[in-house]
């Protein structure tokens, strides 16, 4: 069911950044071009697993906007995109995000209290992103049902579990400088 997002999974690159080892795959990078087998894929693995009884699907720029348009497109409902600039609109929360190799700010915009959310991204890693993103939805008085990502990799999941969240993916990936593992899939 997850055919080509495993197999292209398995033959990623993997480049340093620092210490940490980044695997690139067109659905978390754009790069190379992406086979849309691969986005339905991720979608009906998505739509499978997550609870969809929800007013908003939420993602953050840049690399979860493909497979979150695409569900949204599927399940017929709206979308809401965390960005990585300022709006300054009233009630625009602000938090700090850091990954493995990067540090900034996200915003958020467009989520009322009491919106019943799905958090849908392409990668959980350190957790440092969804962790922002959900205290800011939180922050905001939505309702998050599920947080979904495609890619697995790290202890960020585990972290978030620990914390109470619900936390779901479609694969579980090892990286290291010598390529990519699977570990586990849906
Ligand atoms: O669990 P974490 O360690 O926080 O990593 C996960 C985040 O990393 C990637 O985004 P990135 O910040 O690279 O931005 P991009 O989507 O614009 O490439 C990915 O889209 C996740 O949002
Ligand atoms: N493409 C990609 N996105 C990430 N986000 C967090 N870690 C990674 C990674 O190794 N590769």
């Amino acid at each position: 069911m997850l055919n080509k997002l495993i197999k292209s999974l398995e033959n990623a690159p993997v480049i340093m950044k620092g210490d940490y080892p980044y695997f690139i795959h067109p659905l978390t990078d754009g790069v190379p071009e992406l086979d849309p087998d691969i986005v339905r894929e991720a979608v009906s693995g998505i739509i499978r697993i997550a609870d969809l009884d929800v007013d908003k699907i939420v993602t953050v720029e840049a690399m979860g906007i493909p497979v979150a348009t695409a569900l949204s497109l599927a399940v017929s409902i709206p979308i809401v995109v965390v960005r990585k600039r300022a709006y300054n609109l009233p009630n625009e929360i602000v938090v700090d995000q850091q990954t493995g190799y990067s540090k900034g700010k996200l915003y958020i915009n467009g989520i009322e209290k009491g919106d019943r959310v799905i958090l849908v991204d392409d990668v959980i890693s350190t957790g440092g992103t969804a962790l922002a993103t959900l205290k800011a939805l939180e922050r905001a008085g939505a309702v998050i049902k599920d947080f979904v990502a495609v890619v697995e990799k790290g202890d960020g999941a585990k972290m978030l579990r620990e914390m109470g969240y619900n936390v779901k993916s479609l694969v579980k990936i090892e990286v290291s400088k010598d390529g990519v593992r699977i570990l586990d899939h849906i």
